[in-house]
């Protein structure tokens, strides 16, 4: 039945069966929530518990400075070298930076200071400038601690839940991108100690009360420590995340009285929601439907 034969009237010779009022309609899907939002949703409570504030993350986009060289990362490291990072083409460069902070960085990176021997390497503001896809949510705790150092000092606890970008090979439970989680406290005379504690409380709240810590090396954190929690189910010990204390080389120049200490630490989203919801593949969970 078109337009057209309905306004000529043919329809008034046409045939039709009776309406069968009766007849059942197509089953109605129920829609369901993606894991990876309701452990999303989990992590979130489980912070807002424990009273954490989220950070704002909602620039995918960040500068080489925030993503790397705040965090005293230096410049020849492997892991900013465009085999690990997505490079933007446009707009390839951040042009507004705090220039006085800019400067203690370049001194921390090039000549130390501070009790720190630095790296003696010829920082470019160049290569601090370069836009990029963050490939961490510290780039975002390093923005905010900046923020939280140029007011008299308040301990803080913040946390953070979005995708991080990496240029990676892609496989069965490898992406170029995940969502990374992380949380850290800011106060006086923090310790190892405290680590280890809100790290149990954290994951026990996740059904992970034996925990494992292994020493590790983060260029922006020291100590660090890889975690490690006996799972009930598989009767084994998996990794789940890795953790440490912020360098003197980062928050010193961002301008923290000298005992203000940060506690950090970080996992996934994809590998928590597998285990949870036995996901297997990681395609199965997020990523485009390509079959590898
Ligand atoms: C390149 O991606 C690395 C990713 C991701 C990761 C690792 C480290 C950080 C970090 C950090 C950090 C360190 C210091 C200061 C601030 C942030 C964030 C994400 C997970 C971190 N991992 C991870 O999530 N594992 C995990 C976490 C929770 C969990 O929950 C149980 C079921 C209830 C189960 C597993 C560990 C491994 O999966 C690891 O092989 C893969 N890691």
């Amino acid at each position: 039945l078109t337009r057209e034969n309905l306004q000529k009237g043919d329809w008034k010779e046409m045939q039709f069966k009776e309406y069968n009022f009766s007849a059942k309609g197509l089953p109605v899907e129920g829609g369901c929530l993606h894991p990876l939002l309701k452990v999303r949703q989990q992590m979130q409570m489980i912070f807002l518990q424990m009273g954490f504030e989220e950070m704002p993350t909602n620039n995918f986009v960040e500068s080489s400075f925030w993503n790397f060289d705040a965090l005293f990362q230096p410049q020849q490291h492997p892991a900013r070298d465009s085999h690990d990072t997505f490079f933007l083409r446009e707009p390839s460069t951040t042009k507004t930076l705090p220039e006085d902070y800019v400067e203690r960085v370049k001194q921390i990176h090039e000549s130390g200071g501070h009790g720190s021997r630095g790296y003696g390497y010829d920082w470019k503001r160049e290569e601090a400038n370069k836009n990029l896809l963050r490939t961490h949510t510290t780039a975002v705790s390093s923005r905010m601690l900046y923020a939280l150092a140029q007011k008299p000092f308040e301990a803080k606890k913040y946390y953070s839940v979005d995708r991080v970008f990496r240029n990676e090979a892609v496989d069965r439970t490898h992406l170029a991108e995940f969502h990374q989680i992380e949380g850290l406290i800011c106060d006086r005379g923090l310790t190892l100690g405290d680590l280890q504690g809100v790290l149990y409380d954290f994951f026990s709240r996740l059904g992970m009360s034996k925990l494992r810590f292994k020493p590790a090396y983060n260029p922006y954190t020291e100590p660090s420590m890889e975690i490690f929690g006996y799972h009930e189910g598989f009767k084994k010990w998996v990794e789940i995340g890795n953790s440490g204390m912020f360098r003197p080389e980062m928050l010193l120049p961002m301008g923290f009285p000298e005992d203000v200490r940060v506690i950090a630490w970080g996992l996934s989203l994809e590998r928590p929601t597998m285990i949870l919801y036995g996901i297997d593949n990681i395609r199965d969970l997020f990523g485009h439907k390509v079959d590898l």
